[in-house]
């Protein structure tokens, strides 16, 4: 996460005195991430993880990620737990902005993963899905297909100052995506944003997921898109298919691609890679003054983008023949 909103000691400790869980200890903002304001919370009862809710996050949409963690976690799924102050509320307000609680999950986000990660990752993502099949939630994905010419428009003007030619290379591409977008594919509730930041590990096991608060209903196998965008790439831009095979074998030991599911699998990917070029070309271009917030580099998934555009079977995505 990001510090955008500075928390004061008295502001904390007013607030936490409407929980059970003691009071403060320590606070720390947390630099890593880019939507949310984090800080690490240490009580006289234990360690948690404060959120106040950022741009993105929809108010109204709020409700539905903090029953979707409590159903998740009541599924048996190692993600945080929000938890509720003594009129059992698990969502309130601090310094201006909506904020929760919740528990702090023990684990290490690895930044460079291995194969064995990537099969460790591909099993957790199908038990996400299998574990939100019962929810009985929906939300739309605003961030799918027409959520992107609004976050192309909010940027083109100064795309090409990112890299020439990017506002036309994504007019184009955002076209080609329009016309093969697949409808229809097996849908439920996706994480949308598994990246290896969101995944904790002890040794080779995947200890914890976070960050649902991109979470949604869209199609399972846009999910497993946005794992192998995130996932089975080298730092050198090169698309590793050993860890491709990996996280898709890792994936179906769990749940079953369709067929349907296999053949969307390219275009998914390259939707995928759109939706966080996009939302990454925004944000570089738009830092806030003062916050604490390193954007993440847009053209590593305008590479990714044209490395799909040549996918044509998920085959060459490391699917077994
Ligand atoms: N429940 C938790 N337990 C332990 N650490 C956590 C927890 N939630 C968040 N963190 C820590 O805070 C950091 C940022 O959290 P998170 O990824 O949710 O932020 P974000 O701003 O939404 O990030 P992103 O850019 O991935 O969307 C994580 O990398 C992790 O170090
Ligand atoms: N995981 C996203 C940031 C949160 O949307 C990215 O790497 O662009």
């Amino acid at each position: 996460m990001a510090v955008y909103t500075d928390v004061q000691d008295e502001e904390l400790a007013a607030f936490l005195a409407t929980y059970d869980i003691g009071t403060v200890l320590s606070y720390k903002g947390i630099a890593e991430g880019v939507e949310n304001t984090n800080y690490f919370l240490h009580t006289t009862a234990g360690s948690y993880i404060l959120t106040l809710y950022e741009k993105r996050v929809r108010e109204e949409d709020l409700p539905f990620f903090i029953d979707l963690m409590q159903h998740l976690a009541g599924k048996g799924l190692n993600c945080p737990l929000p938890v509720s102050n003594r009129k059992g509320e698990a969502l309130g307000r601090l310094a201006g902005r909506p904020a929760a609680i919740c528990t702090f999950l023990e684990g290490i986000a690895v930044r460079r993963p291995t194969a064995q990660h990537c099969g460790a990752l591909g099993a957790a993502l199908a038990r996400l899905h299998l574990a939100g099949r019962d929810f009985g939630r929906t939300r739309r994905n605003a961030l799918s297909i027409d959520g992107w010419p609004p976050l192309f428009a909010q940027a083109r003007a100064e795309a090409d100052t990112v890299s020439p030619g990017l506002a036309e290379r994504t007019r184009r591409e955002l076209e080609a995506l329009r016309a093969e977008w697949p409808s229809g594919l097996p849908s439920g509730i996706i994480h949308a944003d598994l990246f290896t930041d969101n995944v904790f590990f002890i040794g080779a096991e995947v200890s914890g997921l976070i960050d649902f608060y991109f979470a949604c209903t869209d199609a399972f196998a846009y999910d497993v898109a946005i794992c192998l965008n995130a996932w089975c790439f080298e730092a050198d831009g090169s698309f590793n298919l050993t860890k491709g095979r990996a996280l898709l074998a890792g994936y179906l030991s769990v749940r079953p691609l369709a067929p349907e599911e296999v053949e969307a699998l390219p275009i998914l990917c390259r939707g995928s890679a759109m939706r966080f070029m996009l939302t990454r070309l925004v944000d570089w271009l738009n830092v806030p003054p003062g916050a604490l917030v390193k954007p993440k580099d847009p053209l590593e998934y305008d590479r990714k983008l044209n490395f799909h555009r040549h996918v044509r079977h998920a085959r060459e995505l490391g699917l077994a023949a």
